[in-house]
């Protein structure tokens, strides 16, 4: 019997995506949900098991979990995806700002980590994951989200000191995505903007992002680090 992949934040896009692909590939999939979309309904018409969570409500998680572990005897791997992108002008406190980027970004995974590692535990040397989405930002920093870059920074590091303490049964890497996929909100010359500054003037797409993850559940070797998304970016 295969043991599910937890995937935080599978309402819309890289989360939904790759929940709509392990499906497919046949892995049970457990998904977090903040709102509801009717995306949601298919993909549990297709078997996967959605929890209903805004992550950052206090005693929120500590429920989730008791939760979970009444759900399933193991987990093979956690995709820790929720995210908020607030920027620093977004109409919110800078202190709210910094706090809910942290806590999103950093706080929860290292909660969910802490308290599910033991239903990640594998008999064979790297059989499970914990995959930690960053961005390319966590490198370079952010003029316009200070907050949410250094959050991610902080998800990075995480990654270093899971991977060590998990270690051999459990591997930690990150996906550090650029420019995968844009918002409905985004103008042209916004657009344009954002593919000049990558070797490769693209939009990654989401399938990009499946096939990273993929990668790293069929890895048996990799640990401690990051596949950079970013066409190419730093060396623009
Ligand atoms: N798209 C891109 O080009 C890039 C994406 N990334 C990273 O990749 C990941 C996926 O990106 P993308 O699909 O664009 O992200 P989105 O912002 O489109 O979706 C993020 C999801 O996380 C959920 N979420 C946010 N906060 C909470 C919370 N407090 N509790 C529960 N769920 C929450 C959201 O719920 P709700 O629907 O309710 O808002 C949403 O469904 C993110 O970690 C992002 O930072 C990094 C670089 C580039
Ligand atoms: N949670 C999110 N994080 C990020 C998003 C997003 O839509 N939601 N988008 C980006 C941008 O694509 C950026 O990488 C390029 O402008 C970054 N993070």
């Amino acid at each position: 019997m295969m043991k599910p992949i937890l995937i935080t934040g599978v309402g819309r896009r890289l989360g939904l995506a790759t929940a709509k692909a392990l499906l497919a590939d046949g892995w049970p999939v457990i998904g977090t949900y903040r709102s509801h979309y009717p995306e949601l309904d298919e993909l549990r018409s297709h078997g996967a098991i959605l929890y209903r969570i805004d992550l950052l409500e206090p005693q929120a998680l500590t429920t989730f979990i008791d939760w979970l572990r009444q759900e399933c005897k193991g987990l093979r791997a956690i995709v820790h995806n929720a995210s908020d992108w607030l920027a620093e002008d977004a109409g919110v406190p800078v202190a709210d700002v910094f706090q809910q980027m942290m806590a999103i970004h950093a706080g929860v995974p290292y909660q969910l980590n802490l308290a599910l590692a033991d239903l990640l535990d594998s008999d064979e040397i790297g059989g499970a994951d914990i995959i930690h989405v960053t961005d390319y930002v966590a490198q370079k920093g952010s003029a316009k989200h200070i907050a949410y870059a250094a959050s991610k920074a902080a998800l990075e590091n995480l990654t270093l000191s899971f991977a060590a303490k998990l270690a051999p049964t459990i591997k930690v890497n990150s996906i550090a995505p650029a420019m995968m996929l844009f918002n409905e909100w985004d103008d042209a010359a916004y657009r344009e903007k954002s593919l000049a500054k990558a070797l490769l003037p693209k939009v990654g797409g989401d399938m990009e992002f499946v096939s990273a993850v993929r990668y790293l559940l069929h890895s048996r070797y990799m640990t401690g680090s990051c596949l950079n998304l970013d066409g190419g970016r730093p060396l623009k």
